[in-house]
């Protein structure tokens, strides 16, 4: 099976062209052992870019741990790119099926190939139990969350998956390996969520660390920063305009109060492709 290797600012997986190849059997089990870095290919999960009959193309994503998840926003600049870059779709703006409907997405080409992507990610979804989440209310904004004798103030965004943000003085401080598996996995949490540290520079600019629903530490979560940028709204910590620097790079967002939608603008990168002999 022919695949390729692309990353969204440092979030990889191992991408697989349907239009070309056959729909894996099992694409769960599949990603777990491509995305395994000794056994396997190595990556965040495995995205398949398949036919759609609403779109030019339909993603689908699936983590580390071969569960499968609505949305990935690093994930769709790379579709974008691939479905552009190989000639699937040859538009300066593509409609792209996901988990959560089908998106708008505006490429920036350079010398015939894309370069950057910019998403309209769709509304944030803030009511508790569509995020979801067992918190009453009408919103979850900086909510007391104690796990593992340590109490958070969490505020809860859904991009079509579930994203859950702490502000904290110092990002660079929090030991993901140690508090975000029993984050992601809080009984507040019916299927889990994603977990992320934020602190804040100004009202235009953070630093975000992720640890990611079924694949742990990532180097970056488009859908995640775009629950941070909604979340800074919501807590009136940040701007609708967001700078967001995570560890493998930066993205800039927007959350319109024209139309209600996120946007994330960042670049999209093709490594290698190979066959996958398994
Ligand atoms: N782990 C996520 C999916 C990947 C999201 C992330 N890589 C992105 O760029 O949005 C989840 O299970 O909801």
């Amino acid at each position: 099976m022919r695949f390729t290797k692309m990353h969204g600012i440092g979030n990889d997986y191992v991408y697989v062209n349907c239009f070309a190849e056959k729909m894996p059997a099992d694409p769960a089990a599949l990603s777990i052992k491509v995305a395994d870095r000794h056994f396997g290919i190595g990556g965040d999960g495995l995205i398949l870019i398949c036919p759609s009959e609403k779109a030019d193309a339909r993603m689908r994503m699936f983590n580390a741990d071969g569960s499968e998840s609505e949305m990935c926003g690093n994930g769709l600049r790379c579709v974008a790119k691939y479905v552009y870059d190989h000639g699937i779709a040859r538009k300066p703006r593509l409609q792209l099926e996901t988990g959560r409907g089908v998106l708008t997405v505006d490429l920036e080409v350079k010398n015939d190939k894309v370069a950057r992507v910019r998403v309209n990610m769709g509304e944030p979804i803030l009511e508790p139990a569509r995020i979801p989440t067992t918190f009453g209310g009408t919103q979850v904004v900086d909510a007391p969350l104690t796990v593992g004798g340590q109490t958070y103030a969490v505020t809860c965004v859904s991009m079509g998956n579930p994203h859950a943000v702490i502000y904290i003085p110092d990002a660079a401080a929090v030991p993901l390996e140690a508090v975000g598996p029993g984050l992601e996995t809080a009984p507040v949490f019916p299927r889990r969520a994603n977990i992320h540290f934020v602190q804040v520079h100004s009202p235009n600019e953070v630093t975000m660390r992720t640890w990611e629903r079924g694949s742990g530490i990532t180097l970056a979560c488009g859908t995640g920063a775009c629950g941070v940028c909604v979340a800074g709204v919501l807590t009136g910590r940040t701007g609708r305009k967001l700078l967001a620097h995570l560890p493998g790079g930066d993205l800039e967002l927007e959350w319109s109060a024209a139309d209600n939608n996120v946007y994330m603008t960042g670049p999209a990168t093709e490594v290698f492709s190979g066959d996958w002999a398994d």
